[in-house]
């Protein structure tokens, strides 16, 4: 027989409470030979396995956001009891916050190996169901500030880094730390993941620092970051900072992934930061101008000046929250302990009035469509009626002898057919 089903995602709680012995629960949703069993607030769930004996009514809206978070499929379905005991000593080592579990997992979700993805998500599932726990018992509130990073290089990131980490795990945070390195995509090598970095904070227990990995593409850099987010928070992890270079489309990526976006600039004049891309700035929620000690406290000032002016122009990503213009020395440690006051208003003040969290469930879509957009490309490019076609195309078009578009509709006919 078959079913039209959709698998629920089970919380452990309720599946206790129901006293469901299987872990599967198959939700009957528009079949043709089975009754719709759903009025507007509740669900008709039975087991799966089960001959139906009994049904069970869950009010969707006395449980909203407890049970029901689908998934296409079981989550353990399929797995050796090897790989089973390998993804609970993993899940479990994370949750009791043991670093070289957090460190294995990440490993996992970065491979590119098929198995080890299959097992990666198996493992992101339970994170996530653990996560959703947790914040429904805090009121549906996030319970971890994400920050991302940003400057161009030599901006004073990583000094800046291992003075405000030092600051944060003194006054009792957890922080972890990870890098989005456009340079490990196309050199191999990693601007960001230098060991000699931010070396005192590396040795803090409270602290957990990991590079980019060295290869892939950005956007596998940047979806194993965004998954790499959700095992530190898992790991207990209350401060996750997400760094990277400010010079390519790794900061936007960054940016749409975090609560609040910093950008880091030195006290430099235009053409030093004429790498920065205008728009980046209209994505930040905070400027910080660096090594605003000695000599350079007049420069930095001016700097100051001049963003704060040219951040009134600017549209607001927010309807509650001016982007603010700070300076700071992590040399002297200035500004460094009010910046964290102004970080700390912002997430405040963004928490107060939904939108922090209106912005993370945004973030979740942008990333579903990010991550779709550049499986398909992948696929085209990849395609054997396409591949050798594309060299050829693109010269026809640079030669003036088919317009892009016209060339673009014969390389969709051909993927098409
Ligand atoms: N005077 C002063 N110098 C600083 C300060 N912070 C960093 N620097 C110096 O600026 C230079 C660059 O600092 P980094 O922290 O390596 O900068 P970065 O942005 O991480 O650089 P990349 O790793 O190249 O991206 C180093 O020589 C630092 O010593 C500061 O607060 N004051």
């Amino acid at each position: 027989m078959s079913i039209p089903t959709l698998l629920l995602h089970p919380c452990q709680h309720l599946l206790n409470s129901l006293r469901v012995p299987s872990l599967r629960l198959h939700c009957i949703l528009h079949s043709g030979r089975h009754p719709v069993s759903q009025t507007p607030n509740a669900l008709l769930l039975k087991p799966s396995g089960y001959h139906c004996t009994k049904w069970m009514l869950l009010s969707a809206g006395l449980r909203r956001g407890l049970c029901v978070q689908a998934t296409l499929k079981d989550q353990t379905e399929g797995l050796s009891d090897k790989e089973q005991r390998f993804v609970d000593k993993l899940y479990t080592g994370l949750l009791r916050q043991q670093r070289a579990c957090l460190a294995e997992a990440i490993t996992l979700v970065e491979s590119t190996h098929e198995r080890k993805k299959e097992l990666a998500r198996v493992l992101l599932q339970r994170v996530l169901a653990h996560h959703r726990e947790q914040e429904r018992l805090n009121q549906g509130k996030p319970l971890t500030f994400r920050v991302g990073l940003s400057g161009p290089p030599g901006a004073g990131k990583s000094t800046f880094i291992e003075y405000f980490g030092k600051m944060l795990t003194e006054r009792g945070h957890r922080l972890s730390v990870l890098a989005v390195d456009p340079s490990s995509c196309t050199s191999g090598g990693s601007l960001l993941g230098d060991k000699t970095r931010m070396i005192e904070l590396s040795r803090d227990m409270n602290a957990y620092i990991r590079p980019s990995p060295t290869s892939g593409t950005l956007g596998g850099v940047t979806r194993t970051t965004n998954e790499a987010i959700l095992l530190c928070e898992g790991g207990g992890y209350d401060i996750i900072l997400i760094e990277t270079v400010g010079v390519g489309q790794s900061e936007f990526a960054v940016a749409n992934m975090v609560d609040m976006f910093v950008l880091l600039l030195p006290p430099a004049g235009g053409d030093e930061l004429q790498g920065i891309k205008r728009g980046i700035i209209e994505m930040a929620d905070l400027v910080a101008i660096t090594k605003s000690d000695g000599d350079l406290v007049v420069p930095a000032r001016r700097i100051q000046a001049e963003y704060t002016s040219a951040l009134k122009l600017l549209r607001r990503r927010s309807g509650v929250w001016k982007p603010k213009v700070v300076r700071i020395s992590s040399r002297s440690g200035e500004g460094i302990s009010e910046m964290w006051d102004t970080m700390r208003e912002f997430q405040q003040v963004m928490l107060a009035s939904g939108e922090l969290a209106t912005r993370r469930q945004k973030q979740q879509k942008v990333w579903m469509w990010n991550l779709i957009q550049e499986n398909i490309l992948e696929h085209f490019k990849s395609h054997p009626s396409i591949r050798e076609q594309i060299p050829l195309m693109e010269n026809k078009v640079l030669s003036g002898a088919l317009s892009p578009g016209l060339a673009a509709d014969m390389l969709l006919k051909a993927f098409k057919s």
